[in-house]
């Protein structure tokens, strides 16, 4: 099929969903991106921009968008979801009757929902039994994919087609497409590294140094990995894009809503201010607190989870949880937890 004659759609109006939607615009791919506000829907299809998100960027004049969600993904081959998860499942729920087994729908939320300790995977399979359920995952800055800097990400399914063909919709020259069949270790990897974007905003508004960053970083990735590993994920998916390559970016840059969160935390702002200020989602937040009580449930050791819900949840001075935290009982670097073999 020549890629006039594909059809996606891509729901939401954010950054994120923007940007994706764009690349297929930019390769002739009939897109359809939906969004609640008429305002943002308009002016992307008479101005070709999306000030609120993305000012400065010029979008495909051939990016269309509405705020019919039906008529966006009816026919729709490959259906995204960049909805933040707090409202990820409401907005799903929408298109329970509309979406049919033919369908792909692929999620790029990086969040978990509370109550239920759901991934958005799972909320797709609860809400969309029918239809193909994907991931996509990995350091895709929104901003650097509006600008064309090189970028890779991951696909995550076990439906191969739908690997394929969302390989073949977004692939670009300065964006690369890398599939998986680890969909859980992907998705909790763009979910946990948020948490550590935040602890890494902190450190660098209160001045820390470079050996500073590469610890936090490196112990970041070996929390993440024991969380996942108790959880039942393929460690080695952690050494990934998904995995390590997103924490790197988003521990290091400033364009990380999660790390700016955390650098007005270190510089004295409230939390709530913090949020409000950013006016975008930063998923990290609410991941702290529900990775905290999974971990606390699970008896998973994860100190710098622990030390973080304490800064950000009960006003405990970063100082001294670093202070607990590097005086706290000798540990060890890394360990090889080797398979058992029978004897
Ligand atoms: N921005 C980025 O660099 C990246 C973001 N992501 C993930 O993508 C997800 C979405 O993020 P962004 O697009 O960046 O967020 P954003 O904060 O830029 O935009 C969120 C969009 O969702 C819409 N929305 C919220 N609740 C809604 C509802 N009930 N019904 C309809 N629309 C609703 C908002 O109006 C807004 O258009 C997040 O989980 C984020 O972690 C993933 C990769 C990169
Ligand atoms: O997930 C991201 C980059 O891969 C975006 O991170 P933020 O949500 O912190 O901006």
């Amino acid at each position: 099929m020549s890629a006039e004659q594909r059809k996606v759609a891509v729901l939401g109006g954010g950054s994120f969903g923007t940007v994706i939607a764009n690349i297929m615009a930019e390769k002739g791919i009939q897109v359809a991106q939906w969004m609640r506000n008429k305002d943002r829907a308009d002016e992307i299809n008479q101005q070709h921009t999306n000030s609120r998100y993305l000012p400065d960027y010029p979008l495909s004049p051939a990016l269309t968008a509405t705020t019919d969600i039906e008529s966006a993904v009816v026919g729709a081959e490959l259906v995204f979801v960049a909805i933040p998860s707090q409202s990820f499942r409401s907005v799903v729920h929408q298109i329970k009757h509309i979406v049919t087994e033919q369908q792909c729908v692929i999620s790029t939320t990086k969040g978990i929902e509370g109550e239920t300790f759901s991934l958005m995977s799972q909320i797709l399979k609860d809400e969309l039994p029918q239809a193909n359920v994907g991931v996509l995952s990995g350091p895709n800055l929104a901003k650097e994919v509006a600008q064309h800097q090189l970028t890779a990400t991951v696909i995550a399914s076990n439906h191969e087609p739908l690997r394929a063909a969302v390989q073949d919709a977004l692939q670009q020259s300065y964006f690369r497409v890398y599939a998986s069949s680890d969909t859980y270790g992907v998705e909790l990897g763009g979910t946990l590294k948020n948490i550590y974007a935040i602890a890494a905003g902190l450190s660098a508004a209160l001045g820390m140094g470079e050996n500073t960053k590469s610890m936090l970083l490196t112990r970041s990735l070996a929390e993440m990995s024991r969380f996942a590993v108790s959880m039942g994920a393929n460690p080695m998916t952690f050494l990934g894009l998904a995995g390590v390559g997103d924490l790197i970016v988003t521990c290091m840059s400033p364009l990380s809503r999660n790390y700016r969160v955390g650098f007005a935390l270190g510089s004295g702002i409230s939390l709530d201010e913090a949020v409000k200020s950013l006016g975008e989602v930063a998923e990290g937040v609410n991941t702290i607190r529900i990775i905290k009580e999974k971990a606390d449930e699970m008896d998973i050791y994860m100190p710098l989870v622990a030390g973080l819900y304490e800064i950000v949840f009960n006003g405990a001075h970063v100082k001294e949880v670093a202070k607990a935290l590097m005086t706290s009982e000798q540990s060890t670097d890394v360990e090889f937890v080797l398979p058992r073999t029978t004897v």
